[in-house]
Formats: C-alpha cells, structure tokens, sequence
C-alpha cells in the first residue's frame, strides 16, 4: 500500500474526531458510533491524561474501535503508541514533538499515515524532512483537555505557514467547536480536529453535522 495522497488526506483531515474513554461520558463504542453517523471523516485513539486505561484494556478498545472505523471505512489512527499501532495494523499514527524522532517512527510504520503536531516553522521544516503526511496545529483556542497543552495560538501559525508557501495537509487543534470552526478554515487549515465537543455533545451526531457544516460553508 503506497502513501496516501495529499488530496485524499485532506478530505479525511475535514472533520477528525479524536477520543480516548476519559473523554467519554457513555461508551466510547457507542460514542464513536454516533460520531460516524454524523459524518466523521476519520479517527483517532488518544487514551491520555488521568484515569487512561493501559495493557491489555486500552488494547482491547482500540481493537474494537479499530473494528468500528474498519466497517464504516473511516481511517483509524493512534496518538503516540506506535507499538500498539502496529499491533493493530492501523492506518497511521500521530505523534508531538515530545515523542520518539518522527525519521524513526516513519521507518517502524512504512507508508502508513503520519501526523506530527507542529508550533513553529522549525518544527514544521524538521515533521517536512521526517516524512510527515500532515500537521496537528494547535491549540488554537482554549482548551482543558490537553493539561500541558502550549499556549493558546490562535491561527497566527496556520496562518503564518500558508504565507510561507506550506502546502503541507494541516488539521487545527484546541477548543474547536461548530461556532468557530469556520475561523481555522478560513486561516488556511484543511479539516478541525476535536475532542471534546464531540465526545462531550449533548446529541453527537448534531455535532459532526454542525462541524462538517461549518468545515464546508468556507469557500478559500
Ligand atoms: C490533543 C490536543 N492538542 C492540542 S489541544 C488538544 C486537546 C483538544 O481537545 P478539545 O477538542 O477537547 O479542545
Ligand atoms: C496533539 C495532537 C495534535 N493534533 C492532532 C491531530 N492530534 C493530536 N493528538
């Protein structure tokens, strides 16, 4: 299987959910579920922060999500544990600045996708050189779910690197809601990805519908 195309990855980039069970009131199962039904355009499992589960556990709902994505043909990727990526065979990973060197996790997982979050311009020319497939940007709103999160950016970067010439996929990150999704397009983002107002959404499926909504009402 060959890299995915730079045009492909940005239609999956428009609405790109990310959850792990701590940021989940019902099932994760069932809220993935209903994000699907609303229209998610891919997945991520990122099972951090306090009360995360670990082992066995964490890889048997990345499985059944993994199961979940597979039967709606929506991409599955992993936040950072590249050994549980490539257990599951997932379509990619996604990985900070903190985390193994990006040239090395790109030779562990061959083609699959490679997302790196980026903050600055050295970062990102160092995630280009690495064989980076897409840039995580953020936080560019306020966000609580991310305790160590930097600090808010808004789309100055986003902004700053399509002025550059970048033509790198990018996915804004951090406090994106249906309400200003529109914003991180319109500086230049292909797709939002989102947390909790999905996982957290009094209706989920209104939510992706709201997000997708506003993701496509921008005209760039
Ligand atoms: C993982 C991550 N990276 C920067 S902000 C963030 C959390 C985004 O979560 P939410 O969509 O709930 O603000
Ligand atoms: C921190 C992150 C930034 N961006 C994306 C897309 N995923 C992440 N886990």
């Amino acid at each position: 299987m060959a890299r995915i195309s730079k045009e492909n990855l940005k239609d999956a980039l428009k609405v790109y959910f990310i959850m792990g069970s701590v940021n989940c009131t019902i099932h994760p199962t069932e809220v993935l579920r209903q994000a699907i039904a609303g229209g998610i355009t891919m997945f991520q499992f990122r099972e951090k922060g306090k009360g995360a589960l670990i082992g066995d556990e964490k890889y048997k709902l990345a499985k059944e999500l993994q199961w979940i994505c597979r039967d709606n043909q929506i991409p599955f990727l992993v936040n950072d544990d590249i050994e549980l990526a490539m257990a599951l065979d997932a379509d990619g990973v996604h990985i900070g600045q903190e985390d193994e060197p990006a040239e090395y996790v790109r030779k562990q997982i061959g083609d699959k996708i490679l997302g790196i979050s980026v903050h600055s311009y050295e970062e990102a020319t160092a995630a280009i050189q690495s064989g980076a497939d897409y840039f995580g940007i953020g936080p560019i709103f306020l966000t609580e779910t991310k305790e160590d999160a930097k600090p808010v950016q808004g789309t100055t970067v986003i902004q700053e690197f399509r002025a550059n010439g970048i033509t790198m996929p990018i996915v804004g990150i951090g406090g994106i809601t249906p309400e200003n999704a529109a914003i991180v397009i319109s500086a230049g983002a292909d797709g939002v990805s989102v947390i909790t107002a999905i996982s957290k959404a009094a209706s989920i499926p209104d939510a992706v519908i709201e997000l997708k909504k506003s993701v496509f009402s921008v005209k760039n």
